[in-house]
């Protein structure tokens, strides 16, 4: 077919099309509709108040079959939907049936997607109402899974995708966003995600995620919730030679070609949302990971989960686990498999607490804290090799080469998993960390599934059923010897959206480390009895929106505490107004 298109949308020629594929309309539409594109340029104009035929596809606003008789009438719904009408709760007790039909857990992610894009509130009433069983879909494990799939089960662009190309304009790409009052961003470049390495582009998956997490189980609006990827390219081979692949089709770019266009994105955040924007840093490799956070934590709110986040959660878990292990943290000694953001964030918020706790300097309380890295035990004689953040933890030991050795050497009663390698605590590692303590505390951080430490059943039977453990993904309850062990989830998804909530609330303008000390604390206040009977650290996720009112209150008093906060006066009851500033999927009534 011949063709008198000279431009298409994306700048790119017709003629790079396959022909074949422009199957009807375009200038030889019969119906003569697009004939008036043909040598002139037409606006997307798009109507600004929903009603009818585009209500039903504005997934904000959306409630299919839920609209009753009187609003079908007011909005131009009639003849557009079938006669039924049906409450919330028979809607989500028919696609949760869907769901649980489905046995892929991507599979069940896409129909979670899809209900996100069609009808907001009732993907949120879903995931809110059966958070236990759904989190593993729209969050670790499954959405690594679907981060690696980006490119072929991509539908609709969620979120804003920042890459090289939008250098010099950042501002005018945000303002393309359609909400204006943006309360948190979620930021990757993609680099490091999970533990499956470079994505690119395909990152997204994670702010989305993160994203739904914050309003799910910290009750942020979503229309508040801003998801960005920053694409600088990618050093994935296998993406950049997919045909499918979305993002930019180059190398990573590094040193001041990154830093601009990060500096670029951080002003022009500054300029657009103001001051209280919280931007989270997520899933950046840590050779950028610590310097942006360094560079921008005194100007910014900004806030890194994968450091600051994962300390919260593990600290809290730390903490809590002495009930079951005894002793105070400063009487344990710590060793981490993996030196890198999550494992010196954790490391560091532990020694804060323990000097807090002791009144011992930071320098003295780190001496308990042990890592290794990928070269072996961090000990003095690699100070110079080390790079920065590995630093404070070279402390005076001979060379030891593997994870075991250093069990044998420091002897340990907390083993952390940080290392984004999957099955490192083997069977001689458990055992050994077993024949140390009575109760060794295993905690295996790293995501998805497959990069675990260990598993769930592992942990137990290599320590014949005395290990405390926790787990970055989530494990199925494992019986032992006639005995039932539930693995807790140690996943700063614990953390963030009662961390954010009480960033918001209060109008804070920065993060202290205090404020991650104080959501950590109340979190470590919520585990109940009933909850260590059974060997658990975290309280369950059922509870969740509570817990997570309670962090954002204790966050926000330390906020105010801190002279941070700007939201004035502050709240006498900081609980009960977090509560109330909490978003409901329940349906609205229109008029
Ligand atoms: N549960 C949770 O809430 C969270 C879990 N995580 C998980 O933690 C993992 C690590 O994340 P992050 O700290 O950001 O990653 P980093 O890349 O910053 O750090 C990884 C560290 O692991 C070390 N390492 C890699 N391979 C080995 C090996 N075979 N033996 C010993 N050490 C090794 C690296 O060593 P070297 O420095 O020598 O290269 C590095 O120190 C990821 O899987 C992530 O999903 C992260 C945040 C939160
Ligand atoms: C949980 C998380 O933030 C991570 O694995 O990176
Ligand atoms: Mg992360």
């Amino acid at each position: 077919m011949e063709s008198t298109l000279k431009e298409i949308g994306d700048g790119g020629s017709v003629l790079d099309l396959d022909p074949k594929g422009t199957v009807g309309g375009g200038v030889e539409d019969i119906y003569g509709e697009d004939c008036a594109t043909e040598e002139q340029l037409v606006t997307p104009w798009t109507f600004s108040v929903a009603s009818g035929y585009s209500l039903l596809r504005d997934p904000h606003h959306n409630k299919g079959l839920a609209f009753t008789e009187k609003e079908r009438d007011a909005h131009y719904l009639r003849g557009l939907l079938p006669p039924s009408i049906v409450t919330q709760q028979l809607q989500e007790k028919k696609l949760m049936q869907n769901i649980r039909q489905y046995q892929l857990p991507l599979q069940k992610f896409i129909a979670m997607m899809e209900l996100q894009e069609r009808n907001e509130r009732l993907f949120y009433k879903l995931l809110i109402d059966n958070v236990e069983e759904l989190l593993p879909v729209v969050y670790t494990p499954t959405v690594g899974e679907a981060c690696q799939k980006y490119g072929s089960i991509f539908r609709r662009p969620q979120g804003l995708y920042i890459s090289l190309k939008e250098k010099g304009k950042i501002l005018e790409v945000l303002k393309n966003w359609p909400q204006r009052s943006i309360q948190v961003i979620v930021v990757t470049d993609g680099e490091r995600i999970l533990g499956l390495g470079d994505l690119g582009c395909q990152g997204m998956g994670i702010p989305v995620g993160k994203l739904s997490l914050y309003t799910a189980l910290g009750g942020v609006r979503p229309s508040a919730c801003l998801p960005i990827t920053i694409d600088v390219g990618t050093n994935n081979e296998k993406l950049l030679n997919d045909e499918f692949y979305i993002g930019l089709k180059q190398r990573r770019a590094t040193g001041e070609e990154y830093y601009e266009l990060l500096h670029e994105f951080m002003t022009a955040v500054k300029q657009n949302y103001g001051e209280k924007v919280l931007i989270q840093f997520e899933d950046f490799a840590n050779h950028n990971a610590f310097e942006l956070l360094a560079k921008y934590r005194t100007t910014h709110l900004v806030f890194n989960d994968d450091i600051q986040g994962t300390a919260s959660v593990v600290l809290a878990g730390a903490v809590s686990a002495l009930k079951l292990i005894g002793g105070t943290l400063a009487d344990h000694t710590f060793l981490f498999l993996g030196a890198g953001e999550a494992g010196t964030g954790i490391a560091e918020l532990i020694a804060l607490e323990v000097s807090k706790q002791t009144k011992a300097p930071v320098e003295e309380t780190r001496k308990k804290i042990w890592l290794v890295d990928s070269k072996g035990l961090i000990v003095h004689s690699r100070k110079d090799s080390l790079q920065h953040f590995k630093k404070p933890w070279a402390h005076e030991h001979e060379p030891v080469k593997d994870l075991l050795s250093a069990v044998k050497a420091i002897k340990p009663t907390v083993l952390i998993g940080s290392s984004g390698v999957g099955r490192t605590f083997t069977k001689e590692v458990i055992e050994a960390v077993s024949a140390i303590n009575e109760k060794p505390l295993i905690m295996a951080l790293s995501n998805p599934t497959s990069q675990s430490e260990c598993t769930a059943e592992e942990a137990y039977t290599w320590s014949e059923g005395r290990a405390i453990f926790a787990s970055g993904s989530p494990f199925d309850p494992f019986e032992y010897n006639g005995k039932t062990f539930v693995p807790g989830q140690s996943n700063n998804a614990y953390i963030f959206p009662g961390f954010g909530l009480g960033v918001v609330i209060s109008g804070a303008i920065r993060v202290h480390d205090d404020m991650l000390l104080a959501a950590s604390e109340a979190l470590a206040a919520e585990v109940s009895d009933e909850n260590y009977e059974k060997g658990l650290i975290y309280p369950p996720f059922t509870n969740i929106r509570k817990i997570s009112a309670n962090i954002a209150a204790k966050v926000a008093a330390k906020a105010y505490e801190l002279g941070l906060a700007t939201r004035l006066p502050r709240p006498a009851d900081l609980v009960k107004y977090a509560e109330s500033c909490m978003y409901s999927p329940i349906y609205r009534t229109y008029r």
